[in-house]
């Protein structure tokens, strides 16, 4: 069977190159909001019964203009109520313009409430969704993505999903239907001035027209310099103890500074762009409101219109030019935002190259029986890696791989957990192709143990359970005192309670490896993946953890990948794999008789010495 290989995931601009493009982004966001549809619904009423109340606020100044002091100063004892109801009328006015400002403000508290409350859970679900994903995503997407690329896209990214709802829905909603009121109720006023109002409309939107694109196009540049400086700084921090041991400080900072040089260049151009952008359309609209106080002066002064009319037609047009702004300014938030989830979505739209077959096998416990059948593969094509390989390994053998570096060990390891697929041909277990297994089922039969035990900054329990999530503690602790470790966790400050640190920094290399070991014990899984777990280890704790692997690996099916190979001398099926072929096969004192590529490199090693004082495995496993 052959398969090529899936391209590495898109590195491509994330600009939404059309308007067609932007609305399918906003598409894709509508499930995330359809579970508060009613929610919506509520809060887009009380959103009119707000802009209905932003109407009304103009009238009680009017009314008090008009009605009260103008007619009050202008006849001054011929005014038809006494001065102390004027008072009164005075404070009825302001208490009218009080209560509306009071209702409003407690308006806008409620949706705002609500409709943040209801966006935060679209990103809760948005980066739960992400996330999610990520994990089944194959090792060749995250081989060639940076961590801190991803980071900036869960964290950062996603927090447009609330943009988009806040400035989309909300936003244009409140705007369009505060411009549309407000426009007819100056249409009634004073059609000719309304008119002259929205003459600068025009303007307004060839600005826009203009500008959004450029806008947008700054703030996906924003993005990706901001996403690698994230990335340069998580891997120079995850780095520090290399870049201290080789004095590389001040390259990390030249290196760091470069990105943030870049982050701050692309940030400022965008600053300086949208501040354009604002001076533009603020300068047109303070036209418009020049033009119609210069026109409605000349009509007061006329007696065409009241002194009153005319403040409440400035009241309007405010109520006119503020949607206006908003609505320009919204646009090129969302398209921001846009840009921003088409780097969610992309994610989204990566296809599984290693899918799980729709009717996949389960096999609860498998027997152990391992076969390659012309299995040949390449990470990256034209460089093959494994070439026509063929070997079975039956239940509970052990068998050890070595070759020199580079030669595709580790790479067979891979191909039977279905990190990858082969190119061409097939691998078995108990004779089911594993393509037709469920990859939960093929993984959950395996044990892999690296040779550096990877730890979560979590408690030694923990770190152990990750091995089998319904494991009790007592489980756990047998499975620490199989690996010999338990002892030396009982010693800790909170026993089994401790924080590991980061990546398990508070322990040693071989505290580590031994709560691998425990973490394989508690999984207790027939295949045994053995990939250079004491390679890191000096000799004398290299012998050590050499009890608790041997009795992990009884009755398991064992691969060892190793490169020393005293500690697999007296094993009876060694594999010697070379440039991707299995070139020898044998027990180690056949392949020293065969003085091919195994018998250089034991001279090369100078491993004689070593076995004469005794292979690790010598004595204690019948191999
Ligand atoms: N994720 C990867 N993407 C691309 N090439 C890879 C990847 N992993 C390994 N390779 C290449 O595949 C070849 C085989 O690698 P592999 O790790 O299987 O060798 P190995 O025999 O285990 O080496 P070592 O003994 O040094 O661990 C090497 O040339 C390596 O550069």
């Amino acid at each position: 069977m052959k398969t090529t290989n899936q391209a590495s995931p898109s590195k491509k601009k994330s600009t939404p190159s059309s308007l067609f493009d932007s609305f399918s982004i906003y598409k894709r966001t509508l499930p995330y909001y359809r579970p508060f549809l009613s929610k919506i619904f509520f809060c887009l009423t009380l959103v009119v019964i707000s802009v209905g109340l932003n109407l009304l606020r103009p009238w009680p100044v009017k009314w008090l203009i008009d009605e009260v002091l103008l007619k009050a100063s202008n006849s001054l004892g011929t005014f038809p109520v006494p001065v102390q109801n004027i008072t009164v009328m005075v404070f009825l006015g302001c208490f009218a313009l009080f209560t509306i400002y009071l209702v409003h403000s407690g308006l806008t508290l409620i949706i705002n409430s609500l409709l943040y409350k209801i966006a935060l859970l679209a990103l809760l679900k948005l980066r739960t969704d992400t996330f999610s994903f990520l994990q089944y995503l194959p090792l060749r997407f995250h081989e060639s993505t940076q961590s801190g690329d991803i980071i900036y896209r869960i964290a950062y990214d996603t927090q447009s999903i609330m943009t988009l709802f806040i400035r989309g829905v909300s936003t244009i909603f409140s705007s369009l239907l505060l411009l549309v009121g407000t426009l007819v109720v100056m249409l009634k006023l004073n059609f000719y001035l309304a008119l002259t109002a929205l003459g600068i409309a025009p303007l307004l939107w060839i600005v826009i027209g203009v500008n959004t694109s450029k806008i947008r196009h700054k703030s996906t540049q924003v993005q990706e310099k901001e996403s690698s400086l994230l990335s340069e700084t998580s891997e120079r921090i995850s780095a520090i103890r290399l870049i201290q041991a080789y004095s590389q400080e001040e390259k990390a900072i030249a290196s760091f500074k470069n990105a943030a040089w870049n982050s701050l260049n692309t940030n400022y151009d965008y600053l300086l762009a949208t501040n354009r952008y604002s001076l533009l359309v603020t300068l047109i609209t303070a036209l418009g409101t020049a033009i119609i106080l210069f026109i409605g002066a000349k009509e007061v002064l006329n007696g065409r219109l009241s002194i009153g009319q005319l403040w409440i037609f400035l009241s309007y047009l405010a109520s006119l030019y503020q949607p206006m702004e908003q609505l320009s300014y919204t646009s090129w938030t969302l398209e921001s935002a846009a840009s921003s989830l088409k780097r969610i979505f992309e994610l989204f739209d990566i296809p599984n190259e290693l899918p799980d077959p729709p009717k996949g096998i389960e096999i609860d416990q498998v027997q152990g029986k391992i076969e390659f059948r012309n299995v040949s593969f390449q990470y990256n094509p034209g460089k093959p890696v494994l070439k026509n390989l063929n070997f079975v390994i039956n239940p509970g053998e052990h068998v050890a791989i070595v070759g020199p570096t580079g030669s595709g060990k580790t790479t067979i390891l891979s191909l039977i957990c279905r990190f990858y697929d082969p190119n061409e041909g097939e691998i078995f277990i108990d004779g089911v192709d594993i393509r037709k297994m469920k990859k939960k089922s093929l993984r959950q039969n395996i044990s892999l143990v690296l040779q550096d035990t990877v730890l979560f900054n979590t408690t030694v329990e923990e770190n152990i359970r990750f091995g089998k999530e319904q494991a009790t503690p007592s489980q756990i602790i047998e499975s620490a005192r199989r690996a010999s470790v338990d002892s030396f966790i009982s010693q800790l400050p909170k026993g089994y309670k401790t924080i590991v640190g980061e990546k398990g920094v508070f322990l040693s290399g071989g505290q580590r490896q031994r709560i691998g070991l425990a973490r394989a014990f508690l999984r207790n899984a027939p295949i045994l993946l053995l990939d250079e777990p004491t390679s890191s280890l000096d000799l004398k704790t290299e012998q050590q953890l050499v009890s608790s692997l041997l009795l992990l690996m009884q009755n398991k099916t064992t691969l060892f990948v190793t490169h020393r190979l005293h500690a697999i001398h007296n094993w009876k099926r060694i594999l010697v794999v070379v440039d991707g072929k299995i070139c020898e096969e044998g027990s180690g004192e056949e392949l020293l008789r065969k003085k091919g590529v195994y018998y250089k490199m034991w001279m090369a090693g100078n491993f004689s010495s070593l076995t004469n004082s005794g292979s690790f495995f010598e004595k204690t496993v019948p191999l």
